[in-house]
């Protein structure tokens, strides 16, 4: 009895206090699901329309889709990437970089920039790419897919990714300072549950993942990943998709969503192009975890704690 409650004690310990705010003040989301074509300069237009939209019905972090700015498919990555290079006159060969600097400043929100083909000429490599920006245009961080999507499922789709492109190497987490922690990730990687849970183990109030699953997945697992995200780390979870468009060689599901801290599905769109807007707010947060306090009760006396130890990732 003695050495069971010395062990729990020890155990108990999380690596974050219950006291600590992860959402400082209420924000309000949104996650804009775009109709694309291969117009790269149309698409960019067209983002930068809807981002503004989104700003003036109060958002002040918006989302974009994967691959916002191209169809999505390997054979497009390697003729849409760009070199992501900050500075003029650079504008040329990194529009959508640019494009995005300038949504987020025009609209004066934060900007998960979806993500787009990228081409590091040191490397030669290509990644999918999500570039954050913050209210003044300047870039906050870029995540590259860690999880690449290579599936193959008889009869109904394989897709590899690594056929052309190349994983990122780390988790991503933004400080916004009003608002507190947010992580961002690609598709693919929210099934891979052990980034949200150190993402939100390491105090992000919110996972943000662009995405374009398919007609295969999509029904299957789109609202299951983001409600168990959702449900497994008690945070806000917004999955942003493409828009369908039937007539793509990647028929993307939609139905971007956004879940609550209890798992619930707070607003969901169906395949059309279309805008959620929504209030985060750290109260909720907060009700979530004092109904079910699964962040005191971990028992990493008995299995390890996965946000400890060797962990890369940007905060
Ligand atoms: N497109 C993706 O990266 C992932 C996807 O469609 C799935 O996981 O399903």
């Amino acid at each position: 009895m003695q050495l069971l409650s010395r062990i729990s004690t020890r155990s108990f310990t999380s690596t974050m206090s219950s006291t600590t705010p992860l959402l400082k003040a209420p924000v309000k989301l949104a996650l804009v699901q775009l109709s694309g074509s291969p117009d790269k300069g149309r698409n960019l237009a067209h983002a930068r329309a809807k981002v503004l939209e989104a700003a003036s019905r109060g958002a002040r972090i918006v989302v974009l889709p994967e691959c916002f700015n191209s169809p999505y498919g390997t054979k497009y990555f390697p003729e849409y990437a760009e070199t992501l290079l900050p500075s003029p006159p650079s504008e040329a060969q990194s529009p959508s970089y640019h494009a995005l600097a300038a949504m987020a400043r025009d609209a004066g929100a934060y900007l998960v920039g979806g993500s787009i083909p990228e081409y590091e000429p040191a490397t030669k490599n290509l990644y999918n790419t999500s570039l954050t920006f913050a209210p003044s245009g300047a870039l906050l961080a870029t995540h590259r897919k860690v999880h690449l999507f290579d599936i193959d499922i008889p009869g109904k789709i394989t897709f590899r990714e690594s056929d052309v492109l190349s994983p990122g190497n780390k988790l991503t987490m933004i400080d916004l300072p009003e608002y507190g922690l947010i992580a961002v990730a690609i598709c693919y990687d929210v099934r891979f549950p052990e980034l949200a849970m150190i993402a939100a183990r390491k105090g992000a109030f919110c996972l943000l993942y662009p995405g374009a699953f398919n007609m295969t997945t999509g029904p299957l697992h789109w609202e299951l990943q983001a409600r168990a995200r959702a449900m497994d780390n008690q945070v806000y979870v917004g999955l942003c998709s493409p828009a369908r468009d039937t007539g793509a060689d990647y028929v993307a599901w939609g139905h971007s969503t956004l879940v609550g801290p209890n798992a619930d599905i707070m607003e969901k769109l169906d395949e059309k192009e279309g805008i959620i807007i929504a209030e985060l707010n750290h109260a909720r947060i907060e009700e979530v975890r004092k109904g079910v306090p699964l962040y005191t009760q971990r028992r990493f006396d008995v299995y390890p704690d996965v946000s400890a130890g060797n962990v890369k990732y940007d905060e």
